[in-house]
């Protein structure tokens, strides 16, 4: 059969930001007859994520992530519909999800690999399950619950990093519906403040390329910040936990100011912000979701009723055509999405 795939065709570099070049299109053919144990997936929707940056690295930096090699086709989060099986557990029809779905029009994946889902979970929208019920809503679940401390009636001031996008957008709606009385997100556009305050329920927000962020900090957050959700890092962060609390909390989620350089992951703290959290008695945890994997079922319900019932706002930008994969990436590392940025592949 004809199917079409996006080969990883060269290294943007430890430092530097990268290009839809560093991607190819590849027409070719694929041999459906299965083995026992594999099957047969249509793709409908990849998922485009910050950590695909470091599997541009020869060296990922991240014990968890394999660098993808040149002139392989690249992977990561998908989702489709099971064609063909020889896995006893799916049958064609069925709606499964991966973590390294390969960006194709069709792969042959090992059935063990692979979740299957129920499309009632998203009513549907089979692209939510690669986002706000799936790992990035997740992500933002988890973390506010795991490292966040966040208590119904504790009057907790919640901020944000990267709120606009993905798991950002989920984690200040989260942090409300937890309790936080004040949810302050920071992100990159006038019209991303405008949405996160008109349509996702944030108190306030922050234009940090155009805002003084120091100021706005402090007008907005005038009884300080107590629970720091960190997409980002850098300037950013540094500015933030500046004004946070004493027994403050920092979920270190990402750090994505710093994905374009030649650092490990987590990247090493300005010292006066490692002093900052020393003398506050501020945490910053590391959290990886994948390390939850035991509250998945219960968190997804979770995140899909919040959904269903309109409590938990979804955005989402989908870009069409499995070709636009690179550039779609590359408009994510800059902001080109607001919610998670999404590739629809097929119907
Ligand atoms: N710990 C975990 O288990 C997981 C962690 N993550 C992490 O969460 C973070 C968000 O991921 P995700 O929600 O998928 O991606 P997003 O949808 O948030 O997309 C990335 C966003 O980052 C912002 N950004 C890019 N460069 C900078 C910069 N230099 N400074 C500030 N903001 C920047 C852009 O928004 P803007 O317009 O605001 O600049 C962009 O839209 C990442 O750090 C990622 O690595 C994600 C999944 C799981
Ligand atoms: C090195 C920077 C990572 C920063 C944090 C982050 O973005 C983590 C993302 C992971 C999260 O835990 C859920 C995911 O989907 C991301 C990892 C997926 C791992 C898939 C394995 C890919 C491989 O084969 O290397």
């Amino acid at each position: 059969m004809h199917v079409q795939r996006i080969l990883f065709n060269s290294r943007p570099g430890n430092n530097g930001a990268p290009v839809p070049e560093n991607f190819r299109l590849e027409d070719t053919s694929l041999q459906p007859d299965l083995n026992e144990g594999e099957v047969l997936v249509r793709t409908l929707y990849l998922s485009v994520d910050p950590y695909m940056r470091c599997r541009m690295n020869e060296d990922t930096g991240a014990g968890y992530l394999t660098p993808w090699r040149l002139s392989e086709v690249a992977d990561g989060g998908g989702v489709g519909r099971v064609e063909a099986s020889r896995w006893d557990v799916l049958a064609p029809g069925d709606v499964v999800t991966g973590f390294n779905w390969p960006w194709a029009t069709h792969g042959v994946l090992k059935g063990s690999a692979l979740q299957k889902m129920d499309p009632q979970l998203v009513d549907g929208h089979l692209s939510h399950l690669l986002g706000a019920v799936g790992l990035t809503g997740l992500t933002a679940l988890l973390g506010i619950r795991e490292k966040g401390h966040v208590t119904q009636g504790a009057n907790q001031t919640l901020v944000v990093s990267g709120a606009a996008g993905a798991c950002g957008s989920i984690a200040g709606q989260v942090g409300r519906l937890d309790g936080c009385s004040r949810v302050l997100g920071v992100c990159g556009s006038r019209e991303k403040c405008a949405a996160l305050v008109d349509e996702l329920g944030f108190t306030a927000a922050i234009d940090y390329r155009r805002d003084d962020v120091d100021a706005r900090l402090k007008e907005c957050c005038p009884d300080g910040v107590d629970v720091y959700f960190d997409n980002v890092g850098g300037a950013i962060s540094d500015a933030v936990i500046s004004q946070m609390n004493s027994g403050g909390h920092v979920v270190l989620c990402g750090q994505i100011s710093q994905y374009n350089k030649d650092v490990p992951y987590p990247p090493p703290l300005d010292p006066r912000t490692q002093e900052t959290l020393l003398r506050l008695g501020i945490t910053r945890e590391r959290f990886t979701v994948l390390s939850y994997m035991d509250q998945v079922d219960a968190a997804l319900l979770q995140l899909s009723t919040w959904v269903r019932s309109g409590q938990l706002k979804v955005r989402e930008t989908v870009v069409d055509g499995l070709e636009n994969m690179g550039v779609a990436f590359c408009s994510m590392m800059e902001g080109g999405n607001m919610g998670k940025q999404i590739i629809k592949v097929s119907d």
